[in-house]
């Protein structure tokens, strides 16, 4: 198996606070990993870890074969290609229309004159308007993403990562603003592209039913790796300090 993500020994400290200790984790390709831990555990900041937002105070980051941390310039462009980011708090440019915000996904990709084309005439469309009939979605590809609700713009952050065809996606709750519906939804789109996928979920069932690995975080420590049919709902919503 080639692995895809691998942190040794990870600690990310800031001041008096310690956001995650001794981490390791491996994940091989093809693995759909569910991230799960009460909220400050440490998961947004392993995911920022692993996209290479956050460096690692201690221990090693390695990516698609690489130290993000390592690389600038192009090294680095081709690297953010090949990883498709949901972050927690979407990162989509408000004034700009539907269509701009999920063709971001292939900036990395293109050369600067086809990404400033880009904003005059959408290129991609097709795909486009694929991933966004999916995700319900398509008939608002031309409105500005300011005028979206939540769990819309949410889902144009999903759409994102769906045009661009990473290999690897890294996803931070990104099913929160949904109903349980076009949840089940997304979180089947993101399993069924083919790409190796860490997602951080509040929800147990959703971790479950898409993932085949979770791994439990409590205090910035991976305190569970188990495989995903080894689990119950009830094993994950201890993490979450609901009744056994
Ligand atoms: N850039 C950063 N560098 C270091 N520590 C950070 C940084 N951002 C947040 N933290 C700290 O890391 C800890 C874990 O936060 P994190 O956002 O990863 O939790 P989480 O498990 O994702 O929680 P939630 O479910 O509420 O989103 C917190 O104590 C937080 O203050």
């Amino acid at each position: 198996m080639t692995a895809v993500l691998r942190l040794h020994g990870v600690s990310v400290t800031h001041g008096t606070t310690t956001a995650l200790e001794g981490v390791d984790l491996t994940v091989d390709a093809g693995e759909r990993v569910a991230v799960v831990g009460a909220s400050g555990a440490g998961k947004s900041i392993l995911l920022a870890v692993a996209n290479g937002s956050v460096p690692a105070t201690a221990g090693t980051v390695e990516v698609l074969g690489a130290d993000p941390g390592a690389l600038s310039g192009r090294a680095l462009r081709q690297l953010r290609a090949r990883v498709g980011t949901v972050h927690q708090h979407l990162e989509l440019v408000g004034q700009l229309r539907v269509v701009h915000n999920v063709n971001a996904g292939r900036l990395a990709a293109w050369p600067a004159w086809r990404a400033a084309w880009s904003l005059l005439r959408p290129q991609w469309l097709p795909e486009v308007l694929a991933a966004l009939t999916e995700l319900e979605l398509a008939d608002r590809v031309w409105e500005r993403t300011d005028r979206l609700s939540g769990g819309q713009r949410q889902r144009v952050a999903v759409a994102r990562v769906l045009v661009q065809r990473p290999e690897l996606v890294l996803a931070d709750e990104p099913a929160s603003a949904l109903d349980p519906v076009l949840a089940d939804r997304t979180m089947t789109l993101l399993a069924g592209t083919g790409s190796t996928l860490v997602a951080s979920l509040h929800d147990p069932a959703l971790a479950l039913r898409h993932c085949t690995r979770v791994v439990g975080l409590a205090a910035g420590r991976v305190v569970l790796d188990s495989p995903a049919a080894g689990l119950s709902l009830a094993d994950l919503s201890a993490f979450y300090g609901a009744p056994r």
